[in-house]
């Protein structure tokens, strides 16, 4: 039986009578997705946990208050990043508050386990992450990318026989699903990393984790790291070099930088960077000052206590 703390309820989830209300934590539904299970590990028992269908109606959720926190899957370590979330972080509105890391192991769920799959369904990056396997195993099968992995179980479920999920192993207690095959992932150390986001307005700078799920540290203990999103004007020779020496004349360090098309023009980014300094540390402020002369925009998305 799934347990109690994975408790899903909608999006319009009422709150408390004791006035403040249960906090609300967003997350990409239904239950038993990787994202479920890396809200369930940050916020632990006693929460509203509301699954949305989308990973920018998470966002949504956020930014317009049906939940208190969203949690949303960035990057993953073989597939890169998870798109759907860079564009809704251009978008404003909410703020990162925490990270975390989960390694994924990946499971082929059947309806009927003599019957191969004719159709496998699972999320983009989930099918992306298992690509090898897919195609070695099962290469007559149509793959259909679907919202989540636990919608592609959910579905699975549904249609029955011939039909099967890429999916945790958790979906299939969930769906009453039965195993086909077992950490199908094509790495080992296929690993996606999450950011715990609040609303702009709470001011909120922590999450209220009792247990960060990936790490046996205390995040309170751990290096701060803030992540900073920026556009240069490219027809200017060296922009995002003197964007980025802002950060490096300062001795700060730069543990990520990731892009996607700005939607502006025709080849036009937004720039994503991870800074290994809190955003109240002198030099990241003085970094800031400086970019903002180089940059179009200028955006601090969040600093957060580094788990890795
Ligand atoms: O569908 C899920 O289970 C999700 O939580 C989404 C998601 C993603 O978008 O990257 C999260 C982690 C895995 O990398 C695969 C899928």
């Amino acid at each position: 039986m799934p347990d109690p703390a994975t408790e899903t309820a909608d999006a319009n989830a009422s709150r408390g009578a004791d006035g403040k209300g249960t906090t609300r934590v967003a997350y990409l539904g239904p239950m038993g997705t990787y994202s479920h299970q890396v809200a369930v590990g940050e916020f632990g028992k006693g929460l509203v946990y509301v699954g949305q269908g989308t990973i920018p109606a998470v966002f949504d959720a956020v930014q317009q208050g049906a939940a208190e926190f969203g949690v949303v899957p960035f990057e993953n370590s073989t597939e890169g990043a998870v798109n759907p979330c860079l564009d809704s972080f251009t978008k404003g509105g909410v703020r990162i508050v925490g990270e975390a890391y989960l390694q994924i192991h990946h499971y082929l769920l059947l309806t009927h386990p003599s019957t191969p799959p004719t159709r496998i369904y699972s999320h983009p990056q989930a099918l992306a992450q298992c690509s090898t396997y897919l195609s070695t195993h099962h290469p007559g099968a149509q793959i259909i990318p679907v919202s989540s992995t636990a919608a592609a179980a959910k579905m699975a479920k549904d249609q029955g026989e011939g039909t099967a999920a890429v999916a945790s192993i958790m979906c299939a207690e969930v769906y009453g699903l039965e195993m086909g095959g077992r950490e199908v992932e094509d790495r080992r150390d296929n690993t996606t990393r999450f950011f715990v986001i609040a609303p702009i307005t709470t001011g909120t700078t922590s999450h209220p984790s009792s247990t960060p799920l990936s790490t046996t540290t205390s995040a309170s203990t751990n290096p701060s790291k803030t992540l900073i999103l920026f556009t240069v004007p490219h027809a200017l020779p060296g922009a995002l070099a003197r964007a980025l020496n802002a950060l490096a004349s300062r001795g700060l360090n730069l543990s990520m930088i990731t892009s996607r098309p700005s939607g502006v023009r025709k080849w036009h980014y937004w720039f994503f960077v991870d800074v290994e300094a809190d955003e109240n540390d002198d030099r990241v402020k003085e970094a800031l000052r400086e970019m903002e002369g180089e940059c179009e925009v200028v955006r601090v998305l969040g600093s957060y206590k580094s788990v890795r």
